[in-house]
C-alpha cells in the first residue's frame, strides 16, 4: 500500500474517500526517448483514489470501496498495459494510465444514483516515481 504521504485536493464536498489498491501489470513505452523502458518490464503499480460528493446512496455509501478496486484490479492486473484498447494509440505511461484510470471511474461514478466524483487519482509505478492526475473543473458534474 501507499504508506508514504498522500497529496491532498481541496475541495469542499462533504465527504471524501480514499482507496488505495495495487496490481502487478507489465508494459512497454516504444519510443527510442524512452531508453530502458522501451523493453517489456513489470511493476506492481500502487494507487490512491480519491473520491467526493455531498449526496450518499441508500446504504450511507458514497461508493462501495469493493467496486472501485473491481473495476480496476479486474481490468489491469496480471495483463499487458499495452494491450488494452485504451492504450492502442497511446504509450501506457504513468501519466496516461493515471489519466485513465479517473476516466474508467469517473464514468462508473456517473452511472450511480448519488453520482460523485473522481477528484484525484496516484499512481504510484516505482518506489521513486509516481504521477497524480486530477481532473479539471469542467471535467466535473
Ligand atoms: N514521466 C515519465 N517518465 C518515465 C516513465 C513514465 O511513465 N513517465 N516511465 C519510465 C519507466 O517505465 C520506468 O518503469 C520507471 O522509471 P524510473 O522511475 O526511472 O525507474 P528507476 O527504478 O530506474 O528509477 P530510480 O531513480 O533508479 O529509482 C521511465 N520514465
Ligand atoms: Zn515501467
Amino acid at each position: 500500500m501507499m504508506q508514504q504521504f498522500y497529496p491532498t485536493v481541496s475541495h469542499n464536498y462533504q465527504f471524501e474517500l480514499n482507496k488505495d489498491m495495487h496490481f502487478s501489470a507489465a508494459h512497454f513505452i516504444p519510443s527510442e526517448d524512452a531508453g530502458k523502458c522501451k523493453v517489456m518490464h513489470g511493476h506492481t503499480y500502487h494507487l490512491n483514489i480519491t473520491i467526493g460528493g455531498n449526496q450518499l446512496d441508500s446504504i450511507g455509501f458514497l461508493i462501495d470501496f469493493k467496486l472501485l478496486k473491481e473495476l480496476i484490479h479486474k481490468k489491469y492486473d496480471h495483463s499487458v498495459l499495452n494491450d488494452h484498447p485504451e492504450f492502442a494509440n497511446k504509450f501506457p505511461t504513468t501519466e496516461l494510465l493515471a489519466q485513465q484510470v479517473w476516466q474508467s471511474i469517473q464514468t462508473m461514478l456517473q452511472a450511480t444514483i448519488n453520482r460523485p466524483n473522481c477528484l484525484q487519482v496516484i499512481v504510484r509505478e516505482t518506489p521513486t516515481s509516481y504521477v497524480v492526475y486530477r481532473p479539471r473543473q469542467e471535467d466535473l458534474l
